[in-house]
């Protein structure tokens, strides 16, 4: 579904992401790991287009994306979330769900002023998939409270449905479990899989070590800007440059 070519990415005389290749498949749940300034976050810039990659090219269902704005890629299927907080406060869980469809279901000024019935079908298309995100992520319950109310998994959760709001084939999580509890990480490991159950392939950075390991079918493991390995989560434990990678770092994730 997703082809990483010898995807590198220089920021002057640092080498971020050296000669990256990997593949995910549709329908698969895919990890990527490695110690702190590893490339991850740099891999997924290069990825949904927020940098330009200085070599090498990243294919999407046999589309060439490599350098395309992020909007472009996000019309194609592919959606994220990132490592700071994107919810807006003040607003609902739901109102939050429709701002991340922005862009997502489109209506004209004519169409908006005059309430045509182009506009009440896309108003019905768009209520039916907050619906839907409300569901997948669990959260009908508090579609009417505050964002800035909600406790902390639920922000986590909602982050997420603002990504799924868009519809995706391929939800790309950036941290999902920072700052969460073993019990939340649960919950979150749950999410992940209903969320790939309902037909959504997931790519996931993450620290946690436990929740790659539970969540992801597969896992690709990055150390100072290049991939160290890549296969089964029991492969990737007991593989000796990922436990050298993570000893000499000093990055115990847990
Ligand atoms: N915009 C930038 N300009 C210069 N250097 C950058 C930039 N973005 C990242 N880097 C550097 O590239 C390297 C890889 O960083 P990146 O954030 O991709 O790592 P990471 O594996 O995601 O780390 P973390 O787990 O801490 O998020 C680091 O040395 C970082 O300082």
């Amino acid at each position: 579904m997703l082809v990483v070519k010898n995807a590198t990415k220089k920021f002057g005389g640092l080498i971020a992401v050296n000669d990256v290749s990997f593949e995910l498949h549709k329908g698969e749940i895919l990890g990527l790991i490695g110690p702190n300034g590893s490339g991850k976050t740099t891999m997924f810039n290069l990825i949904t287009g927020f940098l330009t990659l200085t070599s090498g090219s990243v294919t999407f269902k046999g589309d060439d994306i490599s350098n395309q704005r992020p909007d472009r890629i996000v019309h194609k299927g592919i959606s994220r979330t990132f490592q700071i907080t994107s919810i807006l406060r003040d607003l609902t869980v739901e109102q939050n769900i429709r701002a991340g469809m922005f862009g997502a279901i489109e209506t004209t000024l004519l169409d908006d002023l005059f309430r045509t019935r182009a506009y009440k079908q896309k108003e019905a298309a768009s209520m039916q998939r907050i619906n839907e995100v409300l569901e997948l992520i669990g959260m009908e319950k508090q579609r009417d409270k505050l964002a800035k109310n909600i406790t902390s998994v639920e922000q986590r959760k909602l982050m997420i449905g603002i990504a799924l709001a868009k519809n995706p084939e391929l939800l790309m999580l950036d941290e999902p479990a920072a700052g969460t509890t073993k019990e939340e990480q649960k919950e979150l490991i749950d999410l992940f899989r209903h969320i790939n159950e309902s037909g959504v392939t997931v790519l996931i950075i993450e620290h946690h070590m436990h929740v790659i390991m539970n969540a992801c079918q597969r896992i690709v493991a990055f150390n100072f800007g290049k991939k160290i390995a890549e296969g089964s989560p029991e492969e990737i434990q007991n593989h000796p440059d990922v436990i050298e990678a993570y000893l000499g770092s000093g990055d115990h994730a847990s």
